[in-house]
């Protein structure tokens, strides 16, 4: 290993206690804590477990948490039905509904019905337009975690090759506008490239969401690159990233681990942008960036 590890874990808590501080103001503002709904619908179990951290570091960032927990069997129209009320309750800023959902529902039906400005997850198709063509919005929480943490280690992106592998609308399609967006010359590659170790040789950025175990290996990498893992793989190993860890340590400059890397960012981006849906609900003008 020769490659410095990227303490997403850290440097989310940090991101947490930036948040903290900031929402005294904001109470002091607008009479009332910034509030985040999320609703998870069945009885996944790690998707319990994730709902159960965001409502924990909600509240401690001083802000409100709603969970709403509705049983498998919900129907889609008490679904939409609990998005609309959400939608009207003015203590509420931002809204998550967790992800999978059950299969009787139809997902975009759910996440269109959300207010794009409460959309704290970025994912309603009026907030993906607004990160294309560069006007105010929500950002993904996993891209834009990725960002801070390549920004926090390269500084400027400007000019830089970026490959980003895996093309859902969660996490690759926004992780390259957000590159795009910061002048990398950026790659968007997946499952049907062809010659996928052609392309990361020059790349000085490699962002990996594929979902593929250990997929993406060392001796593909330009020597010195920085490799973020997105990957969240359970295995009977435990978690693991979607980077062949230990081959790629050995040639990258930098590196994320899993877990302590991207994942803690994720929850961490969630409730900075619950703190800007706030400001911008409320009309209260944010006192610094975030
Ligand atoms: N509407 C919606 N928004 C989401 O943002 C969303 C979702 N649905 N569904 C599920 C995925 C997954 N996700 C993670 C959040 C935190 C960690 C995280 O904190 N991971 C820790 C460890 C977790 C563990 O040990 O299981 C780490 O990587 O260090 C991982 C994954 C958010 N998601
Ligand atoms: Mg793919």
């Amino acid at each position: 290993m020769s490659a410095e590890l990227i303490d997403g874990k850290a440097f989310a808590a940090g991101l947490r206690a930036r948040i903290a501080e900031q929402v005294p103001a904001f109470r002091a503002a607008a009479g009332r804590a910034p509030g985040l709904a999320v609703v998870l619908v069945g009885e996944d179990p790690a998707s319990a477990v994730y709902v159960r951290s965001k409502g924990r570091m909600t509240r401690e960032a001083g802000m409100e948490s709603f969970e709403h927990k509705l049983p498998a069997d919900t129907p889609q129209d008490d679904l939409v039905a609990l998005v609309d009320r959400l939608n009207a309750d003015p203590a509420v800023d931002g809204i998550l509904v967790q992800l999978p959902l059950p299969r009787h529902i139809d997902e975009q039906a759910v996440l269109t019905r959300i207010s794009p400005d409460k959309d704290v997850d970025g994912f309603h198709p009026v907030n993906a337009g607004r990160l294309v063509t560069g006007l105010e919005g929500f950002v993904p929480c996993t891209p834009l975690g990725c960002l801070m943490l390549l920004e926090d280690r390269l500084g400027d992106l400007s000019g830089l090759d970026a490959v980003v592998i895996g093309r859902s609308n969660i996490v690759g399609k926004p992780m390259a506008a957000l590159l795009t967006a910061k002048s990398c010359t950026v790659t968007l590659v997946h499952s049907r490239t062809r010659n996928l170790p052609h392309y990361l040789a020059h790349a000085d950025i490699v962002v990996a969401a594929v979902g593929r175990p250990h997929f993406v290996q060392g001796d593909w990498l330009k020597p010195g690159a920085t490799v973020i893992d997105v990957g969240i793989n359970r295995t009977d190993a435990g978690l693991v990233g979607d980077v062949d860890f230990d081959s790629a340590a050995s040639v990258a400059g930098s590196i994320t681990p899993v877990p302590g890397g991207v994942g803690p960012m994720t929850i961490a981006v969630l409730l900075r942008n619950t703190l800007v849906a706030a400001h911008r609900n409320a009309g209260v003008p944010l006192a610094a960036d975030i």
